[in-house]
């Protein structure tokens, strides 16, 4: 993909986000081009989770902007974050674990394709229309994440490879534009982590969605990504492809405690 023609998605410019003194996310600044799969990466406690927070409304930053479409979303609720095209998962699952498979996908895209209380009432022509939609979005969803054997199963009996497509099967169900994902391969042995990297490159391809990965395997993100964005202690400290970063000395440096 030719990045220098792709549209910015999302824009973040000195974003800076404080917890009682301790400054989680320092100044931070990327693009994120259409269709592109970018991880994010750094050692425990380098901000990771609070950028992802930061992005999808979960909390404020103290100072900096975040552009989607070249729109300001500071300050919009979590739902409006999701109503424009961003969806995430959590590094531990919050799939709702008493509902079927199946009905955990329908709920999030009835939040992108809300039923009024008035055509729930009636049941007329649109409200069928957006039933069936939604129904077959969830249905292409499971076939694609290889649930559609488990649809009727309640999700809390779900093996943990399962649990976690499910839970990205849910995030496409609001149709985003962008899906940040948060450790999607924390738990899952190697084989489960190749079928992930390859379903995440098909999610993009078919949806053409931009892919954020948070992740600590770094044989994921490194077969996975096209560009890496590291930080250390809240900071950015490099960016780039692959293989520059791999040899850059102050992601040696910050991953070994030395150069
Ligand atoms: N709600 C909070 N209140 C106080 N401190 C917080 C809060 N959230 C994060 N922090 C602190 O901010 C820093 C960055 O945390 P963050 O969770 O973003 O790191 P991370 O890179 O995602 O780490 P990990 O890889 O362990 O998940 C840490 O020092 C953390 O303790």
């Amino acid at each position: 993909m030719d990045r220098q023609s792709s549209r910015v998605l999302l824009r973040t410019v000195g974003l800076t986000k404080a917890f009682r003194g301790l400054v989680a996310l320092r100044d931070h600044s990327i693009e994120l081009h259409e269709r592109e799969i970018i991880g994010v990466i750094g050692p425990n406690g380098s901000g990771k989770s609070t950028l992802f927070n930061l992005i999808t409304g979960f909390s404020q930053p103290n100072s900096g902007s975040i552009e989607m479409e070249g729109r300001s979303i500071v300050g919009l609720r979590t739902s409006q974050i999701v109503a424009m095209g961003i969806a995430r998962t959590f590094q531990g699952s919050r799939l709702f674990g008493s509902l079927s498979v199946a009905q955990n996908v329908l709920t999030a895209a009835q939040l992108r394709h809300p039923v009024g209380a008035a055509d729930t009432v009636l049941r007329g022509r649109r409200y069928r229309e957006r039933v069936a939609a939604t129904r077959q979005k969830a249905d292409e969803l499971l076939d694609l994440m290889g649930l559609t054997d488990q649809a009727g199963r309640v999700a809390a009996d779900l093996p943990y490879g399962d649990q976690r497509r499910l839970e990205i099967a849910r995030a496409l169900a609001t149709g985003p534009q962008l899906l940040l994902l948060d450790e999607p391969a924390a738990g899952l042995d190697s084989n489960e982590t190749k079928v992930l990297a390859a379903l995440i490159r098909t999610i993009r391809d078919r949806y053409g969605v931009t892919v954020v990965v948070v992740e600590h395997d770094m044989d994921l993100i490194m077969a996975l990504c096209e560009r890496i964005q590291v930080l250390a202690t809240g900071e950015v400290i490099c960016v780039g492809t692959p293989e520059q970063v791999r040899e850059h000395p102050k992601v040696r440096e910050a991953y070994l405690g030395h150069a």
